[in-house]
């Protein structure tokens, strides 16, 4: 049922519209890729969650740990104590195993967005499944959207917080995240069309972009690094409050600057390998761009994240951010 739900996705032979029953709850499965589990009653804590992963096609440990956890609700292990949303993003990239097959999904959450082409099409039906899964539950809502990053990291496991001005961070939300293992997070500073920030920005989601390590291939990721994570992800399809850790053992990062490629020789003026937070002194020559100019830190460091000189021209290739102190949370 649920198990084979994600094994028949990913091997493109899932039926497109299916429901059936588990213990205390049933499930609809409302297009490719995206299964919904509904409680027959919700626990009082229970959160509308929304839990996507395979945004991009190479990134499989979030789908393991879905798959860990869709076993342990069939197995019995787990009761479903809240409406939860359970997306398979990029369902061809997933099974090429590239991060793509023609653009990059995760720039196409814009309700304003009417490009063509099979990742536009998969954005708006995702955009619409989310809509209608707020609107049928009315508990507080919640959305992690989980991937890998490419680079090696100084916080293999870190967040991303989408910048808009419709929502603000609730404080648990840093105590589960720190509790979950999450080393370090990102406030973006301006509007980024992912789906996270789809979330949050239309529909004042606690939502995050989740990096849970390095890509790696099916079979080759370390899960055990991801309990705590995975503890998060049981009690919310649970319904049942998240244990809190320490916030402040989080390490906080502005971004300052987005690194945009305009030009087909942009590079990048470091190594490729270079791990995310690396940090340039500075008066660093940062990228080179013909058209753009080149990018110089200016008068304090800069660390680096996400850094990718082929992404296509117009595309983000690196953020560049600073530390800043972490939220003020009350007891
Ligand atoms: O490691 C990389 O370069 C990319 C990893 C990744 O896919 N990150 C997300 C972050 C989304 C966000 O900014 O919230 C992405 O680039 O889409
Ligand atoms: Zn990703």
């Amino acid at each position: 049922m649920l198990a084979e739900w994600l094994t028949l996705t990913l091997d493109g032979e899932a039926p497109d519209a299916r429901q059936g029953r588990l213990p205390f709850a049933r499930y609809v499965v409302h297009a490719p890729g995206v299964l919904e589990l509904i409680p027959s009653a919700a626990r009082q804590q229970a959160r509308a969650c929304v839990l996507s992963a395979g945004i991009h096609g190479n990134e499989t440990a979030p789908i393991e740990l879905l798959g860990e956890l869709l076993a342990r609700l069939e197995a019995g292990l787990l009761r479903v104590g809240a409406p939860t949303l359970i997306i398979l993003g990029n369902i061809p990239a997933l099974r090429a195993g590239e991060r793509f097959t023609a653009t990059n999904l995760n720039r196409l959450f814009d309700r304003e967005q009417r490009a063509d082409g099979d990742e536009a099409q998969r954005a708006r039906q995702l955009m619409a499944a989310v809509d209608e899964f707020y609107a049928r539950h009315s508990q507080p809502r919640l959305h992690y959207d989980l991937h890998t990053a490419i680079r090696d990291s100084r916080y293999p496991l870190f967040a991303v917080e989408p910048y808009t001005q419709e929502a603000a961070t609730d404080a648990e939300q840093w105590r589960w995240l720190a509790a979950a293992g999450i080393q370090a997070v990102l406030h973006q500073h301006r509007h980024s069309w992912t789906f996270s920030h789809y979330s949050r920005h239309y529909h004042a989601a606690q939502a995050f972009t989740l990096e849970l390590g390095k890509v790696r291939a099916f079979g080759d990721n370390d899960l055990g690094a991801l309990r705590p994570m995975r503890q998060l992800l049981e009690a919310l399809v649970e319904g049942r409050e998240p244990s809190g850790g320490d916030p402040q053992a989080m390490a906080f990062f502005q971004v300052e600057h987005e690194l945009m490629r305009q030009a087909e020789n942009f590079k990048l003026c470091f190594a490729d390998a270079t791990p995310n937070f690396t940090e340039f002194a500075a008066g660093t020559r940062l990228a080179a761009d013909a058209v753009a100019g080149d990018f110089v830190v200016d008068s304090a460091p800069l660390a680096v994240v996400f850094p990718n000189a082929a992404v296509e021209i117009g595309a983000r290739a690196a953020l560049l951010v600073r530390p800043t102190p972490p939220p003020q949370i009350g007891g």
